[in-house]
């Protein structure tokens, strides 16, 4: 049977978690998934941001949306949240693409900065993973685990330690799980976006007005431009289609180029004065202290 990716339902009969689904990529994401005919889920720590998306995902009657408030560190929380999502069916692919980071020098990270990061994005994703792929096996279905990674799996990163260190061990799960769950049916594979600016992530990794990085810019892409959302919704539609089922344990870049140009990361912020570094703390902990107040 040939599948056309583009058809208007080629995602129908689909049933796909998007983990932090209620804002930035996720959110967008999480649109053209029903816009294909998929009934999403979509989680996050804070109820009144996901019942927000689901209203702007589900844009046709049609659609099948679900929230679920559940911390992806907590992998009870996230049994729980899968025990719910089971009773209304079983899912056929998951987005994993929760993720915390901020930048900062990492000799002024503590041991709770690092878990703040690590905890969300290897614990995390491997925590939804796990219950998904379990559910999937006892069941005898098929599967689709997508990862929304960073080009720093590659590269590394200065001044992003954790979220580079954490990304790496989701792109060695994705390897390593598509070997071991192959078997099953289960696929796992990664995308690696360059900069697709949202509020949440420019907030954390670019917070000074008068300074940016050379990953959060655009001139230092070789085709000139951000990314646009539509590309990657386009690339996610085809991970979790079942146009090409061989396709396994890849992660794809879709960055214009930029990390084979060299300038992905943030090393160029080694230039930034102490003094500035105490500035962009100030201003990704008023963006983190709002997050806060808005979650149970
Ligand atoms: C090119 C683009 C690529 C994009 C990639 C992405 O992933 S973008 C995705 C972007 N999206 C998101 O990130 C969304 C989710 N983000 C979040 O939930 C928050 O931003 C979080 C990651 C800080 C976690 O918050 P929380 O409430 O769980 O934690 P908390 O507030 O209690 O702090 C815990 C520890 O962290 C420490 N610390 C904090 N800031 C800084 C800093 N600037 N400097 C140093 N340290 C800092 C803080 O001091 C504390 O340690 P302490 O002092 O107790 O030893
Ligand atoms: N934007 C970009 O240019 C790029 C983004 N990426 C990746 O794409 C993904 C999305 O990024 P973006 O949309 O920009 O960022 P956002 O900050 O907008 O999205 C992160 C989402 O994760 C949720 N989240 C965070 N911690 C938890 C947790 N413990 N449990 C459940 N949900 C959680 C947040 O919701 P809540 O706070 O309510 O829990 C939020 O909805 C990330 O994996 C990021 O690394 C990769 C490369 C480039």
């Amino acid at each position: 049977m040939s599948i056309d990716i583009f058809r208007p339902d080629a995602l129908a009969g689909k049933s796909i978690l998007v983990t932090g689904g209620g804002s930035g990529l996720g959110k967008e994401i999480s649109k053209a998934l029903a816009d294909r005919g998929a009934t999403v889920h979509i989680c996050g720590r804070r109820a009144q941001v996901l019942e927000a998306a689901a209203r702007e995902i589900a844009s046709s009657d049609k659609a099948k949306v679900y929230t679920h408030v559940c911390d992806i560190r907590d992998a009870d929380q996230v049994d729980q949240m899968m025990e719910a999502i089971w009773s209304v069916g079983p899912l056929t692919g998951l987005l994993n693409n929760a993720a915390a980071n901020f930048i900062a020098p990492t000799k002024e990270l503590s041991p709770r900065g690092f878990r703040a990061v690590t905890s969300t994005v290897m614990d995390g994703s491997f925590h939804v993973t796990l219950a998904a792929g379990k559910r999937w096996i006892a069941g005898g279905l098929k599967g689709s685990v997508v990862s929304n990674l960073v080009t720093w799996v590659w590269t590394g990163s200065a001044f992003v330690v954790p979220s580079a260190m954490a990304k790496t061990a989701l792109h060695a799960m994705t390897m390593s799980l598509a070997v071991e769950w192959g078997p099953y049916g289960i696929r796992l594979n990664a995308t690696a976006p360059g900069p697709f600016p949202t509020e949440s992530a420019w907030e954390k990794l670019n917070p000074l007005p008068d300074t940016k990085s050379s990953a959060t810019s655009a001139d230092t892409v070789p085709m000139r431009r951000f990314g646009q959302m539509r590309e990657l919704q386009s690339l996610i539609i085809f991970l979790m289609s079942d146009a090409c089922e061989y396709l396994t344990g890849q992660t794809i870049a879709i960055d214009g180029g930029q990390h084979l140009a060299g300038p992905g990361t943030f090393a160029d912020l080694s230039v930034l004065t102490d003094e500035q570094w105490k500035a962009a703390r100030d201003a990704i902990v008023k963006s983190t202290e709002r997050d806060k107040s808005q979650r149970a």
